[in-house]
């Protein structure tokens, strides 16, 4: 019987800057519709980490597997036309257009001409509970909204494995609890990893969560036992912890 080829994988991924290790042999796997939460504290290197697997950052060696694909190293559009897609915690989206036009954009180079893009926007407005706002002009959009709009966006261009950075960051209660309804409806087809600080909002979403503590993993299990564990409560109290 042959083996699962997992959708992504790293082995020995290490990436130095100078003197600093920010990933120290990191090997880490996800399956197929899998939901991933990294956490960590500030520094873990859990940004690093997302930066080679979207070809931000070059590993010092190790390697970084996407299905059959080895990419640690290739140029980030390659990877996006892989089908890995990224938001991060920088703003990128404009302004001055509508929210269906911005999702129609990057719908347009994932889909062909034709009804099959209107159909897309559809879909991705829907799934990104953006219908009720789709004529709504971007900039005019709370905080949370262009949040929705940017993981929108990344949707709309069709990726298999989608990266978020802090989806939740600055949002109101209201919107992290709609972001979590919007995280799990894309996990119905799409393998997602994200980055977060707010436990609140891991519990809302994770299945399995994966702890990173001075650039290695330090745990990987399921949300309750990772919250329920002494390390890493100590690393988040800011007691030291040999990882
Ligand atoms: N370009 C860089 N040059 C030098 N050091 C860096 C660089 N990027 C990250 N580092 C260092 O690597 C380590 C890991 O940083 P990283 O940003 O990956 O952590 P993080 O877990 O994402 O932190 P945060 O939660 O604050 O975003 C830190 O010590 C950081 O200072």
């Amino acid at each position: 019987m042959s083996e699962l080829v997992p959708l992504l994988q790293t082995k020995n991924l290490t990436m130095r800057f100078g003197g600093v290790v920010a990933n120290d042999d990191v090997n880490f796997t996800l399956g197929e519709m899998e939901l991933r939460c990294l956490i960590g504290p500030n520094g873990a290197g859990k940004s690093t980490f997302f930066k080679m697997l979207t070809g931000q950052l070059t590993p010092t060696s190790g390697s970084v597997t996407f299905r059959t694909h080895s990419i640690a190293g290739h140029a980030s559009h390659e990877i996006a036309r892989l089908g890995i897609g990224i938001k991060t915690q920088v703003p990128n989206v404009f302004n001055e257009i509508s929210v269906r036009e911005h999702i129609w954009l990057a719908a347009r180079r994932a889909h062909a001409t034709g009804p099959r893009i209107r159909e897309a926007v559809d879909e991705v407005l829907e799934r990104a509970r953006l219908t009720g706002i789709a004529d709504a002009i971007v900039g005019q959009l709370s905080h949370g909204q262009r949040q929705w709009v940017e993981i929108g966006t990344v949707l709309a261009a069709d990726p298999e494995l989608i990266l978020l950075d802090e989806p939740a960051a600055g949002m109101t209660d209201d919107e992290t609890g709609r972001t979590a309804e919007i995280i799990r409806e894309i996990n119905r087809t799409k393998a997602l990893i994200v980055v977060e600080h707010d436990m609140e909002f891991i519990k809302m979403i994770a299945k399995k969560v994966t702890i990173f503590h001075q650039g290695r993993i330090l745990m990987e299990d399921d949300c309750a036992a990772v919250l329920a564990d002494e390390r890493v409560r100590d690393i988040y109290l800011g007691k030291k912890v040999a990882a």
